[in-house]
């Protein structure tokens, strides 16, 4: 049986206040399944993220009812004219632009929407991700701002920490409202009253224990969701495309097109989207971890002592 495996890939943009995405990848009967939570989850909240990689090894996952996806590009916050060059060649016609960064501006923030616009053209959608950065009233004014600059906003991802914000927002905007944090770190995902405060429910495989968990979340939040990833490599992506793959209903581009945000992959069968598009996959990809991708010592004990801790 293969052992374990750890990785650590640098991103091409900080992302989430990430520069090197670090994680393990963990071989069973079913395949390969990835184990990478965030450096600010600790043993109890990492939990999830294990039972998803455990799932992808052991068990496999669901039937798909489809058998692509359609994505959308991530632009990170960085200036317009490289936001602009990411979009341009992505080949996606949905992109997702990360807003509200306490390094940045609100008039940065629409320079950044505007050349994202430019490069989609009149029939590309542009969503915007707030990570729970603002009040209800900057929430009002800002997405007010955006969705002018964008000529138009498909929605507005977690502009506010509480449900109850969200809430508040979506009833003084015409600007759909998706909510992120407030299903994936709430203490039971399955029973957010998200419908009430959002249109549109994101979700994550790892932060919520798996494709199968991740299906009774997305049925519980009875609104259309949007299947995202948590900046894996392709090994953890072809969990997020399971999950899209198997959803009943998909109305919007997913959240998958990341591995264009790394400078590497964990195996040469990248997930990198055609024309916006990805495929279902049956099994995760082989790794064959190229020496650069390897983490150090060091890094490969730190995260192996983790996975056993998690495991408890
Ligand atoms: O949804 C996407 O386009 C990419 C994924 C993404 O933004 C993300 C990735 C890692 C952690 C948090 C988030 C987020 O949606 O907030
Ligand atoms: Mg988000």
């Amino acid at each position: 049986m293969p052992e374990p495996l750890v990785y650590a890939i640098p991103l091409r943009n900080r992302f989430r206040g990430v520069t090197v995405r670090e994680g393990v990848l963990l071989h069973g009967p079913a395949g390969w399944g990835e184990f990478c939570p965030f450096a600010d989850y600790d043993d109890r909240e990492s939990a999830p993220w294990l039972a998803a990689a455990v799932e992808a090894s052991h068990r496999g996952w669901p039937e798909p009812v489809r058998d692509r996806v359609e994505v959308n590009t991530t632009v990170p916050v960085v200036d317009p004219e490289l936001a602009y060059e990411m979009v341009a060649k992505s080949g996606c016609r949905t992109a997702k632009v990360k807003v509200a960064d306490p390094r940045t501006s609100i008039v940065e923030d629409c320079e950044r929407v505007a050349a994202v616009r430019d490069a989609l053209g009149p029939g590309g959608a542009i969503r915007v991700d707030a990570n729970a950065a603002w009040d209800v009233g900057t929430a009002v004014t800002a997405i007010r701002e955006l969705d002018r600059a964008a000529g138009g906003l498909e929605y507005v991802e977690q502009p506010c920490p509480d449900i109850d914000e969200l809430a508040a927002v979506r009833r003084r905007t015409d600007v759909r409202i998706a909510a992120d944090e407030s299903i994936r770190r709430a203490e039971d995902p399955l029973r957010v009253a998200v419908a009430k405060a959002a249109d549109v429910a994101v979700i994550k495989v790892a932060p919520l224990g798996g494709v199968r968990r991740a299906l009774e979340v997305a049925e519980a939040a009875g609104i259309p969701c949007v299947v995202s990833s948590a900046v894996e490599t392709s090994v953890g992506l072809a969990a997020g495309l399971a999950l899209a793959g198997a959803l009943p209903e998909l109305d919007f581009a997913c959240g998958l097109g990341t591995i264009s945000l790394l400078t590497n992959d964990t195996s040469s069968d990248s997930l990198s989207p055609v024309d916006g598009y990805l495929p279902v996959l049956r099994t995760a990809p082989e790794p064959d971890l190229a020496a650069e991708a390897r983490a150090d010592d060091a890094t490969t004990t730190a995260w192996l002592d983790r996975l056993h801790r998690v495991a408890g």
